[in-house]
């Protein structure tokens, strides 16, 4: 098996996050909605990011499986004896590419026994990379400039709570009220958890349904960072389920 290193696959993330800037940048496009299963809406982009980030991670390491959003399904049978796998998101945040306010993202993590242990998160609009393992911390980067060590806040009153700016539910308010929280902000995609990694919101509770693809690679880096990520019912958050389905949870400073 190929070492994995990160490096090559920030190019993959950046390569997958340019193409999908192409079409988001084209006047002429009607993003070609079409309804998926859970009737989120798929667009051309989120088919040619996953064609990138696919041929990307296979010719690198064509033993590890990659379980994609925009991928065929995978049988549970199949895919709960994978040592090792990539989830993925190729653009995460479709409402908000549609709406055009640049709060979208690609997402690479490595699932390693069901954990996320390294995660890719690239901004194409803000043209910013987050990433983070367990081993290494996380870090911030503008493609081709150095990287940038984050962490997640130490403050102990005052916080900010992040939500979803499409998805958000109204009891999540009345959870919050358990943290000291005295500000709000909202913002589409992944980025949730690149703000908790980099220490400018300190608690993101989602109470709504998100796919497991929707918070691996953001988990491995804002844990990385220092984060806690917990269930709803403050217990384990548990990957490669029988349903990729994720309960409500928590990620929080400490
Ligand atoms: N009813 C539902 N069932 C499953 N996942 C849902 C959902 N509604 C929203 N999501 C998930 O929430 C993600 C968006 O989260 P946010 O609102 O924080 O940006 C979506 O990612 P995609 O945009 O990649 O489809 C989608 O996976
Ligand atoms: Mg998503």
């Amino acid at each position: 098996m190929n070492k994995i290193t990160i490096p090559p696959i920030l190019n993959i993330a950046v390569e997958a996050g340019q193409a999908i800037l192409e079409v988001y940048h084209d006047p002429a496009q009607d993003f070609q909605i079409t309804a998926k299963k859970d009737n989120s809406p798929l667009t051309a982009a989120d088919q040619r990011s996953h064609d990138i980030i696919m041929k990307g991670l296979t010719a690198l390491h064509p033993d590890i499986p990659v379980l994609s959003e925009e991928g065929a399904e995978v049988p549970y049978e199949i895919r709960k004896d994978w040592p090792l796998y990539w989830c993925v998101d190729p653009l995460d945040g479709t409402k908000e590419f549609i709406n055009r306010n640049g709060e979208f993202t690609v997402n690479i993590a490595l699932m390693a026994n069901n954990e996320p242990v390294m995660g890719i998160i690239y901004s194409p609009v803000l043209n910013v990379i987050y990433y983070g393992s367990l081993e290494e911390g996380s870090f911030k980067m503008i493609p081709g400039a150095s990287p940038e060590r984050i962490f997640v806040s130490k403050e102990n009153s005052n916080w900010t709570a992040i939500g979803s700016r499409s998805h958000a539910d109204p009891e999540e308010e009345e959870v919050l009220k358990e943290f000291p929280v005295k500000d709000k902000i909202s913002i589409g995609s992944s980025l949730k958890f690149c703000i908790i990694a980099e220490g400018k919101a300190q608690v993101y509770y989602r109470k709504g349904p998100t796919m497991e693809w929707d918070t691996a690679a953001g988990q491995a880096i804002a844990v990385s960072a220092g984060a806690t990520m917990l269930n709803a019912s403050k217990g384990k958050f548990y990957y490669n389920k029988p349903s990729l389905l994720n309960p409500g949870f928590f990620c929080y400073s400490g």
